[in-house]
C-alpha cells in the first residue's frame, strides 16, 4: 500500500476524482485515482512517463469513461457525462498533440471555438496581449506555425470563450525558452483571472514557481498530494517523487 494523506474533500475543489478506474481496451490504465484540483489556483500532476496523466486529463474531459468511481465537476456528478456536455460546463483540454487544424488560418482555429462562430472582441484583444505573434499570424494557416505558435493556438482556442477549468498536457515540451515564458506569463494572467489550471508538465523548473498545488502519479494512481512551496523547499521529497537530484534541478 501506498503511504498517502486522505484526499480533501469539501467546497473549495473545483474538480474532484474519487477511486477512478479506466480501461483502455484490456489495459486497466487508471487503478484508482482520488485527486482534488482546488478552484482558482495551478495544480500540477506530475509524474514518470507512462504514470496515467494524460489518460486523467483524457477521463475528466469524457474521452475515457471510468469504469468505476466518481468525477464531480463544480458541484455535479460528471461521471458519464459525454464531452460536448463537459466542455458547456466550462472545461477546455489543451491535448499534447495540440489538435491545430494545419488548413485552417489562425483566425479560423480560433473561431471553431467562439460560440456561435462570433468573437468577443474585447477576449480577442486580451488574448492578442497575452500571445501577440498570435495577431501577428492570424491569417496564416495553422501548419505553416513553429511549435511554439501552433501550442499558443491551442491555449487561446482554449479561452476564447470564458471557462472554469483548463486542461493542458504538456505544454512546454520541446519549446524554446523564450516562448516557455510566454506561456508562464500566459498562466498567471489567466490564473489572476480566476481561472482553475490543470497542468500535466515534465518541465519541473517551469512549475516551480507557477504551480500552487502538486499531485503525482505513479502506476495510474497519484501517490504524493501537497503544496508546490513544500515540494519546492524539500529536495529529498523531490528526489524520491521526481528522481531530481539535489541541485540538479534545471
Ligand atoms: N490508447 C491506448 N491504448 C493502450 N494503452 C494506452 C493508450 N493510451 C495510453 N496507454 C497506456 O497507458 C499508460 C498511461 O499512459 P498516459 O499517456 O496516460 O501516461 P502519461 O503519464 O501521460 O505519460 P506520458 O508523459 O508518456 O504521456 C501507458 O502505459 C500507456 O502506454
Amino acid at each position: 500500500m501506498h503511504e498517502m494523506p486522505e484526499p480533501k474533500t469539501g467546497d473549495d475543489a473545483l474538480l474532484s476524482l474519487t477511486g477512478v478506474h479506466t480501461h483502455i481496451g484490456e489495459y486497466h490504465i487508471l487503478q484508482g485515482v482520488d485527486l482534488q484540483v482546488p478552484r482558482a489556483g495551478l495544480t500540477v500532476l506530475l509524474g514518470r512517463n507512462g504514470a496515467g496523466k494524460s489518460t486523467t486529463l483524457r477521463t475528466i474531459m469524457g474521452l475515457w469513461h471510468a469504469s468505476r468511481g466518481t468525477l464531480r465537476f463544480d458541484g455535479e456528478d460528471i461521471t458519464a457525462s459525454r464531452t460536448p456536455d463537459i466542455a458547456r460546463r466550462g472545461i477546455a483540454f489543451v491535448p499534447e498533440d495540440m489538435g491545430v487544424f494545419a488548413g485552417l488560418t489562425v483566425q479560423e482555429n480560433l473561431r471553431l471555438a467562439a460560440i456561435g462562430g462570433r468573437f468577443d472582441e474585447a477576449r480577442l484583444a486580451w488574448i492578442f496581449g497575452l500571445f501577440p505573434a498570435l495577431k501577428r499570424f492570424w491569417l496564416r494557416p495553422g501548419g505553416t506555425l513553429s511549435g511554439g505558435q501552433k501550442q499558443m493556438v491551442a491555449i487561446a482556442r482554449a479561452i476564447v470563450e470564458p471557462r472554469k477549468l483548463l486542461l493542458i498536457d504538456e505544454p512546454t515540451k520541446g519549446l524554446a525558452p523564450a516562448i516557455v515564458d510566454n506561456l508562464a506569463d500566459a498562466f498567471e494572467a489567466l490564473k489572476a483571472r480566476g481561472t482553475t489550471i490543470l497542468l500535466v508538465e515534465q518541465n519541473f523548473h517551469f512549475v516551480r514557481a507557477l504551480g500552487d498545488h502538486v499531485a503525482v502519479m505513479d502506476d495510474g494512481r497519484i501517490v504524493h498530494t501537497g503544496t508546490m512551496a513544500a515540494l519546492d523547499a524539500d529536495e529529498a521529497l523531490q528526489a524520491r517523487l521526481l528522481g531530481l537530484h539535489a541541485g540538479a534541478v534545471h
